[in-house]
């Protein structure tokens, strides 16, 4: 079988060791031949590089493994790109979410005027990966999965339309998971049919690989439940605010009970109970620093020291395998069925074409082919098309340094009451975000 040569852009990323691991597992159905990590913050990405080049001479010596912030050195001869970058760190991610809640508005990483605030400073830094990979190397795919993906996939469709960008969202499958584990299955054995927007959609059905239709048993549990399992078999999901927030789909059900939700619904449809459960001074971005970025660089400190990861090494993402999958559809044309965030073309009937949808997709050497789901309700017509309006609207004020756009971007989302707070918020994310952003005029 072929072998492989894979660059993850976002090297120094808190995902990128559980993927590094994930990888090595899946040698047997994607063999590797290189595998570079690149990012533009040396120091951080060297912490996790050396101790993941010490686990690999360990458990795959003969991957050609290296980590640079070299792009040239990154990308060329690559087949696929992994990307997870994170433009302003958690340093951002920390004022995305506390500058909004100061208006008493949603402080959220991709949903609300944080993920707008955050859409702002990813579209450049994308487009410039994008670029290196189309210079260095004009074959290679990259498989996206940088936030906020709903935004960064129309700045794609704008302004890269050409470009071998594959952009996917680990939620619907992630969720896939908890429903197969409300089942008693696997997410292998189900099928499902989903119509949205990224971080905005809902489950039309949940069927088996016999087409057993096991839509109305996982509506039952979620009813009552949301979505949370007795059983957590990653230790990520057990923090307090994953909880809550898989516990909250019962309301999400209770407003829309003919479909089943995706979680970030909660910002859009609740945001009041949404800011009032939050604390201004502990955020997510604080749950995370203190977490899961904590324990990655820890463990890494202590394989350097240690000089092997064999005991306390990391932790595999199993999870993350949907990107093997992904990478395999289109090396091997194997026709997997994705929930990928494409450009609609009437996938979705009673909704613009141009807009980017998120929809079950074959995937195969050519890239996805949208599954047609037919016509939606007025209502998450209607919703879907206030919140890509926006997220139009913003890709545009982006690329125009348009003031008005974003402005108008901020006033059109559902998590914002009013162009007055729209604007006060705005004009403190504008300082707050100084460089990262284009200047608005
Ligand atoms: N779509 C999904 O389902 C999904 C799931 C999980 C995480 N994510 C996303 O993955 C990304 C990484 O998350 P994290 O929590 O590990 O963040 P992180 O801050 O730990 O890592 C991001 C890395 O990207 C690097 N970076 C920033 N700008 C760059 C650029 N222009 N070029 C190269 N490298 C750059 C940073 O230096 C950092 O090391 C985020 O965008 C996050 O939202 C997406
Ligand atoms: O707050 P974070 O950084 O922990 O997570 C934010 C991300 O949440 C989603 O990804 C989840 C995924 O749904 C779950 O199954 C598992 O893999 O963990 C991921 C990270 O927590 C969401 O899809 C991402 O876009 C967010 O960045
Ligand atoms: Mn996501």
């Amino acid at each position: 079988m072929k072998k492989f040569s894979v660059v993850i852009a976002g090297g120094g990323s808190t995902f990128t060791p559980g993927i590094v691991r994930m990888l090595v597992e899946n040698l047997g159905r994607f063999p590797l031949e290189r595998l570079y990590l690149y990012d533009n913050d040396g120091e951080r990405q060297a912490i996790l590089g050396e101790a993941i080049e010490i686990m690999l001479s360990e458990e795959a010596p003969d991957i050609d493994f290296a980590y640079t912030t070299d792009p040239k050195k990154a990308f060329t001869g690559m087949d696929f790109c992994m990307a997870h970058i994170r433009v302003g760190k958690y340093a951002m991610r920390e004022l995305d979410e506390k500058i909004p809640l100061k208006h008493d508005l949603i402080g959220q990483e991709t949903c609300g005027p944080g993920g707008m605030a955050y859409g702002m400073r990813s579209i450049g830094g994308m487009m410039e990966l994008i670029d290196l990979m189309e210079q260095y190397a004009p074959e290679c795919w990259m498989l996206n999965y940088s936030n906020p993906a709903a935004i960064v996939a129309e700045a794609c469709r704008v302004l890269r339309p050409d470009s071998k960008v594959l952009n996917i969202c680990d939620m619907p499958v992630g969720t896939l998971r908890r429903m197969s584990q409300i089942l008693g299955t696997t997410p292998d054995q189900l099928e499902v049919d989903y119509f949205g927007l990224n971080h905005f959609g809902w489950w039309t059905s949940i069927r088996g690989k016999d087409g057993t239709d096991y839509t109305e048993q996982v509506k039952a549990y979620v009813k009552e439940n949301g979505y949370l399992n007795q059983v957590e078999i990653d230790t990520q999901h057990t923090d307090p605010s994953w909880q809550e927030t898989h516990k909250k789909a019962k309301d999400l059900f209770a407003v829309e009970p003919r479909f089943l939700p995706n979680t970030y619904l909660q910002y859009y449809l609740f945001p009041e109970d949404m800011v009032a459960h939050s604390n201004p001074e502990y955020t997510r971005a604080n749950e995370v620093m203190g977490g899961r970025e904590k324990e990655v660089f820890d463990t890494a400190r202590r394989i350097i020291a240690n000089g092997t990861a064999k005991e306390n090494g990391f932790h595999i993402d199993s999870h993350a395998s949907f990107i093997v999958d992904l990478a395999r559809a289109i090396a091997f044309n194997t026709h997997e069925r994705m929930i990928m965030i494409v450009e609609n073309n009437g996938a979705i009937a009673n909704f613009p074409d141009d807009a980017m949808v998120e929809v079950p997709c074959i995937v195969g050497s050519k890239g996805p082919e949208p599954i047609a789901q037919g016509k939606i309700p007025n209502f998450e017509q209607a919703l879907m098309f206030q919140q890509v309006t926006s997220e139009k609207l913003l890709v545009e004020g982006f690329i125009e340094g348009s003031y008005q756009k974003v402005w108008q971007a901020f006033t059109l989302s559902r998590t914002i009451p009013t162009a007055t707070k729209a604007r006060e918020v705005l004009d403190d994310l504008i300082v707050a975000n100084g460089d990262f952003w284009p200047e608005l005029k």
